[in-house]
């Protein structure tokens, strides 16, 4: 049997200023004794990449960026590449979250080719696939989530998924302070792993972390850990503040 690292990952979201950035790193490395059975990772915003990096550099703590372009550079105001993010400190980058499939257009297609953009530059691509509200209430969960997987991964080889992070976020338990129950949740990553065993294999799919998302706080992480498919959890709200973070972070405790 396959033994799967957990990961707990915070998306700070567009929160955060350089320095306010700075002191909730600061604050988070103090908290942890580097001894964590989970791997932690954060994502900053954009602009504070560089300076927390500097301040994580050798701990624990893993860096993940927001988002990504495909292109490595060229004229494409705004945005940010891959080999930049590297370059920047990152380890992780979360593609395809539902915010920005809602506020900023993005599609599976723009989803597959961020996770090549990501896997070519050596980054970990964290995919993020999510049914909204009225899909789950008309029954639609599973095929809504099979036609992002089929899509977002698309051509890719199980050499280049094999490293990559699944998140499960039920759209409407995103920042609604309504986490899905351990019982949705279980249902849920235990098919996207057959859908993963059935595009990569049974090795790939059994390695593959799966991480749960939406509305995650101290109080309910231990019960959604303790289930056979949810490898960690990527947090949003609850990842602002350094003390709830971590008591996330050491849910076993
Ligand atoms: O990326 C994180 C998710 O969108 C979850 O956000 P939340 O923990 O505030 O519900």
């Amino acid at each position: 049997m396959t033994t799967r690292r957990p990961m707990i990952a915070g998306n700070w979201k567009m929160h955060k200023t350089c320095p306010e950035a700075e002191d909730t790193a600061r604050a988070l490395v103090g908290q942890l004794t580097g001894k964590e059975e989970a791997e932690v990772m954060i994502a900053p915003p954009a602009t504070a990449l560089v300076p927390v990096s500097r301040i994580i550099g050798d701990t624990p703590v893993q860096l993940g960026a927001q988002n990504l372009f495909w292109e490595n550079q060229g004229a494409y105001t705004g945005e940010v590449s891959a080999p930049m993010l590297v370059s920047a400190g990152c380890r992780y980058v979360i593609i395809g979250h539902s915010e920005r499939r809602q506020y900023f257009g993005e599609t599976d297609e723009g989803v597959n080719k961020k996770i090549k953009a990501a896997v070519a530059a050596g980054l970990v691509p964290v995919i993020c696939i999510g049914e909204s509200e009225t899909e789950r209430d008309g029954g639609k969960t599973f095929s809504v989530l099979d036609k992002q997987m089929e899509k977002g991964l698309e051509g890719l080889s199980e050499d280049q998924f094999s490293q990559a992070v699944m998140a499960y976020e039920p759209v409407w338990a995103i920042g609604t302070g309504r986490s899905a129950t351990p019982e949705q949740a279980q249902e849920v990553h235990a098919h996207v792993r057959q859908f993963l065993e059935k595009r990569f294999g049974a090795q790939t799919a059994g390695a593959a972390r799966i991480l749960y998302g939406g509305s995650v706080k101290p109080a309910n992480t231990a019960e959604l850990m303790a289930l056979p498919d949810i490898d960690g959890a990527l947090v949003g709200g609850a990842s602002l503040k350094p003390d709830t973070f971590a008591e996330i972070i050491h849910y076993k405790r």
